[in-house]
């Protein structure tokens, strides 16, 4: 006898005995549990029959929800997979969430079967957010995705791009090195040095988008840009809202908190409009048909003119940029920063090999190639620290095999990035920041260079739905460090012995939890 005929057999059985038990005749009570029982049981069955991943015991309307909680992150998803395997699958609500922590698995979702789970899920949150889909990051595999990306790749992720635009990243770099050193209390008390990064990162992607570039920290467009990303980026990163996604019949409680994600997006979206769009509308305007395309959104908003996309979607890619580009590449500079400090050695060696390479030349993104030891730092801080820990995540329109299992379908598949690149299983001391490894234990892999793709590594995911922003990540990041370490020996504050590299995670991301206030010393010579 299958599992199946078994289960089916149990069922009826149990079902005989209650109905024929004094018990169900006397007891009210029963005649609310039983219909749960018959819901279990045939769950059973179901799962069964199907193969579906392991995964905790669901009870009926909340499955595993009120046992796993919220906050379910990268740390709680690894310590789930020691106990249920490299594929799980919880219950929440009416959502299935299947956790991937193997790089075999991982290889599947992202590349051979990319097409199957390419898609993402929808939450009441991001519907509101990207209008059902409007934009690129978060909205389903499929002609839109398709067209929305080719239209954002020649205008920000070709090396053309790159080339075109590193003089300008290099520029904003030396500014900030120039206000660090006149600054004496820099060298003193030290500063919370993300403040200053942040505005040299919205210069960066302002002027690649718009042309266009805040004065100083205290511009108020500056400030009203910040408040209202970071304003976003609460609310959809927050797990408060979870139990009305999973549950729909509690959605009426999230009232308030969605009227104020929907008055958030509007006044954020006509911001970005007013400000910045409009102004290239009309400088775009003024040039008639002839128009030049000087900056990303040019190329965009030409792309509408011909039909391509709506104006919607114009500035729906505005926002994606606002989402994905800034914030990231922010946290891990963060992260680079505060390990730098609590380790002088790494600092020393970066200094020496930029030294010794390039004899007193200025980094540059066309030189970053020649120094191996400080595109490993860059790389071992993103493994330490991977900045969205779950990647964002995927979801498969129909069935899909994973494996052995069967996923439901419209599940939503996250693959534990940060697991597949701190489990002790895979690295040696995982919890250790060491540039090094890549050239002594992972020789064998693709630490480096470039070529097969090592599925224990996926900062960036990999595949149709991965990061095309990494092209612009990497330099950027290699160029500030680079810049930073040649400039300043970056040291602890008085009386502080190490930077407190404690995290802080939301659905999304991981970042420092507390903003390191750092101490740059001029190096003099
Ligand atoms: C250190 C910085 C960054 C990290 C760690 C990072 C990481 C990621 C990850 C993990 C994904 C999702 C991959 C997946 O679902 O499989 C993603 C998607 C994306 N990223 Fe990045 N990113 C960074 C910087 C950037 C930048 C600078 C840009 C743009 C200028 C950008 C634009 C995007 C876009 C548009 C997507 C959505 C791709 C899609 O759904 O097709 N990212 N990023």
């Amino acid at each position: 006898m299958g599992f199946g005929t078994k289960s089916i057999f149990c069922i009826l059985s149990t079902l005989a005995l209650l109905s024929f038990s004094k018990f169900v005749l006397l007891k009210p009570i029963t005649f609310l549990i039983l219909p749960l029982v018959i819901v279990y049981l045939f769950s059973l069955v179901y799962n069964h029959s199907k193969n579906l991943p392991p995964g905790p015991f669901a009870i009926p309307i909340f499955g595993n929800w009120l046992q796993v909680g919220n906050d379910l992150n990268h740390r709680l998803l690894a310590s789930m997979s020691e106990v249920y395997g490299p594929v799980f699958l919880l219950k929440l609500g009416v959502r299935n969430l299947t956790v991937v922590s193997d790089p075999e698995l991982a290889n599947q979702v992202l590349h051979t079967q990319g097409v199957e789970f390419g898609s993402r899920p929808r939450n009441v949150v991001f519907d509101i957010f990207t209008d059902n889909g409007q934009d690129m990051v978060f909205t389903i595999y499929g002609d839109h995705w398709r067209r929305m990306r080719r239209i954002m790749t020649l205008p920000f992720f070709t090396n053309k791009v790159v080339h075109q635009y590193s003089f300008m990243w290099e520029k904003e770099m030396d500014e900030v090195v120039g206000d660090l050193k006149v600054d004496e209390n820099v060298r003193i008390k030290g500063i919370v040095i993300r403040r200053r990064l942040q505005l040299m990162l919205y210069n960066i992607m302002y002027g690649m988008m718009f042309d266009a570039r805040f004065r100083s920290m205290e511009d108020p467009l500056f400030i009203e840009a910040t408040k209202f990303n970071s304003e976003r980026s609460r609310l959809a990163q927050s797990f408060e809202y979870n139990y009305g996604d999973f549950i729909p019949i509690l959605r009426p409680f999230l009232r308030g908190y969605l009227d104020k994600c929907r008055d958030l997006q509007k006044r954020r979206l006509a911001f970005f409009n007013n400000y910045f769009i409009e102004e290239r509308r009309k400088i775009m305007a003024a040039n008639g048909e002839n128009h030049n395309i000087n900056c990303a959104i040019d190329y965009i908003i030409d792309a509408q003119m011909k039909g391509e996309i709506t104006e919607e979607n114009v500035l729906y890619i505005v926002e994606n940029i606002n989402v994905a580009a800034i914030e990231t590449t922010l946290w891990s500079m963060e992260w680079a920063i505060a390990e730098l400090v609590n380790h002088p050695t790494v600092q020393r060696k970066l200094r020496d090999e930029i030294k010794a390479v390039l004899k007193g030349e200025p980094v540059t993104e066309s030189n970053l190639h020649q120094l191996p030891y400080l595109l490993a730092t860059v790389k071992e801080t993103l493994r330490l620290h991977t900045p969205i820990p779950l990647l964002v995540p995927h979801m498969n329109l129909q069935e899909a095999k994973l494996g052995v299992y069967t996923i439901p379908k419209e599940s939503k598949v996250v693959v534990n990035a940060w697991w597949l690149a701190n489990n002790p299983k895979w690295w040696k001391d995982p919890e250790e920041f060491r540039p090094e490894r890549f050239f002594e234990e992972e020789t064998g892999t693709d630490a480096i260079a470039g070529g097969k793709v090592d599925f224990r590594y996926l900062p960036f995911g990999v595949g149709r739905r991965s990061c095309p922003g990494i092209i612009l990540a990497l330099p950027i990041l290699g160029i500030v460090i680079a810049k930073l370490v040649s400039n300043f020996e970056m040291k602890t504050p008085p009386g502080v012995e190490k930077i407190d590299v404690s995290e802080k995670g939301g659905q999304f991301s991981l970042h420092i939890a507390n903003h390191s206030t750092v101490v740059l010393e001029p190096i003099v010579g």
